[in-house]
C-alpha cells in the first residue's frame, strides 16, 4: 500500500513550518525523511499519521483520499524515539494492547502476541516490564506493538534516537533485515544521514519546511541537487573561486568541475564543493594543478585516514580523506609539506558579484 502526502503546508503560531511538501512511499518502501532538526519531519510524519491536521493539502492511501480520516481509522503503526510502551504493562500486554482495543478474540490475541515476540527475536521476554529490559530491547518491543493490529504502513519518529551508538547501528541493521522480510510500507523520521543511508531505500531530504530532494542514497548523495543537500549529506570542502573564460580558478589551481553553462558563461567568484575523498595527496607538485598546504592533524582511526591540510597560499583547511594503505605508504606526519589536488568537483549556481 504506498502513501503520498500532497502539497502540504502546515503554520504555528503564523509560522509555515510545512511549505507545500510532498511525499511518497511506494507499496512496500522503507523511506527516511532526513533533515536538520527543525526541518519538519515530525510534523509531517504526524499529519500523515493523522496526529496531526494539515492547513492544506491532502494525504492518500493508495488511491483513497484519507486527509479527514481520523489517526484511529488509518491503521497505520507507530514507533517513537521515546519508548511508548505502557510501564506498569507486561511485554504481553504492551503487544496485546491494539488488539484488546480491536476487541480481537482472546486466542487470536495470544497467537498474535507469541507470533510477534518470536519475529522480533524476543519470545522468552513476555512476562517482563519494560523496565526490565534494554532501550534495544524495548525499541524492538515497540516494533512488535506497532505491528500487531496488521498495519499498512508503519511509522518511525527517531526510533533509536535515544540508544547509544553502537545499539542503534545493530537495530539500524535489524530493521532493515526485518523490513525485508516483511515489506511493510514504512516511513522514518531521522536526522542522521548514514543512518537514513543505511536503512532505507528512499532519502527525502528536508530543509526548513520543503524538500530538497528526493532519491535512492546513491542518488542523493552522488548527484545532489543544491548546496544545502551536499553540505547536509556529509563532510565537503568548500573552495571559493573565481569563474573566468570557462575555468573555475582557485589561484592557479583549476577545479575539474566538467562543462555546463554555469562554467561556461558565468564570471565572478563562486563557491566549488569537494568532497574529502576527491582530493589526492602528494610530497610533490606532480600534477602542477595543485594546492600547497602543511599537514597539521591526522586522524588515523576508521576506515579512512582523515587528513587536515592548512593551505596557506589561500588561507584554509583542506580535509583530505586517504586510504590506510597510502597513508602508511607516504609515511604522513604533522607538519609535512604536501600537495592537494582535486579529482573531481561541484559547482551549483554562482554568487555573482559583478
Ligand atoms: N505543536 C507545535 N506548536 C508550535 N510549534 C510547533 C509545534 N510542533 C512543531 N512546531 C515547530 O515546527 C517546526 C518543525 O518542527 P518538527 O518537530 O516538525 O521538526 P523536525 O524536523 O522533526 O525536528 P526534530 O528533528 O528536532 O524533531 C519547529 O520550528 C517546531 O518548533
Amino acid at each position: 500500500m504506498s502513501i503520498t502526502a500532497k502539497n502540504i503546508w502546515k503554520r504555528f503560531d503564523g509560522k509555515a513550518v510545512l511549505r507545500g511538501v510532498t511525499v511518497e512511499a511506494p507499496t512496500g518502501a522503507l523511506v527516511a525523511l532526513l533533515g536538520p532538526s527543525g526541518s519538519g519531519k515530525t510534523t509531517l510524519l504526524r499529519i500523515i499519521a493523522g496526529l496531526e491536521v494539515a492547513d492544506s493539502g491532502a494525504v492518500q492511501f493508495h488511491d483513497d483520499d484519507i486527509t479527514r480520516h481520523s489517526a484511529r481509522d488509518r491503521n497505520m503503526g507507530f514507533v517513537f524515539q521515546h519508548y511508548a510502551l505502557f510501564r506498569h504493562m507486561t511485554v504481553f500486554e504492551n503487544v496485546a494492547f491494539g488488539l484488546r482495543v480491536r476487541r480481537w478474540p482472546e486466542q487470536k490475541v495470544r497467537d498474535r502476541v507469541h507470533e510477534l515476540l518470536n519475529l522480533v527475536k524476543l519470545p522468552e521476554m513476555a512476562a517482563r516490564y519494560p523496565a526490565q529490559m534494554s532501550g534495544g530491547q524495548r525499541q524492538r518491543i515497540a516494533l512488535a506493538r506497532a505491528l500487531a493490529p496488521e498495519p499498512k504502513v508503519i511509522l518511525l519518529d527517531e526510533p533509536f534516537g535515544a540508544l547509544d551508538a553502537q545499539v542503534r547501528e545493530e537495530l539500524r541493521h535489524w530493521l532493515r533485515r526485518f523490513h525485508d522480510q516483511f515489506h511493510v510500507t514504512s516511513i522514518f523520521v531521522t536526522h542522521d544521514q548514514e543512518e537514513a543511508f543505511e536503512v532505507a531505500d528512499r532519502v527525502i531530504v528536508m530543509h526548513d519546511g520543503k524538500v530538497e530532494q528526493a532519491g535512492t542514497p546513491a542518488e542523493v548523495f552522488e548527484h545532489p541537487v543544491n548546496e544545502f543537500v551536499m553540505k547536509f549529506l556529509g563532510r565537503v570542502n568548500v573552495f571559493q573561486t573565481l569563474l573566468k573564460d570557462g575555468r573555475v580558478l582557485l589561484g592557479n589551481v583549476e577545479m575539474p568541475v566538467g562543462k555546463g553553462a554555469v562554467v561556461e558563461t558565468g564570471s565572478g567568484k563562486a563557491d566549488v564543493y569537494v568532497r574529502p575523498h576527491e582530493l589526492d595527496i602528494g610530497r610533490t607538485a606532480d600534477t602542477g594543478n595543485c594546492i600547497r598546504g602543511k599537514v597539521v592533524h591526522i586522524n588515523p582511526a576508521g576506515s579512512v585516514v582523515k587528513v587536515r591540510v592548512h593551505a596557506e597560499d589561500f588561507g584554509l583547511m583542506v580535509n583530505v580523506d586517504i586510504s590506510p594503505e597510502k597513508y602508511r605508504s607516504m609515511d604522513l606526519r604533522a607538519d609535512d609539506q604536501v600537495f592537494v589536488s582535486p579529482k573531481t568537483a561541484k559547482i551549483f549556481e554562482p554568487d555573482y558579484t559583478i
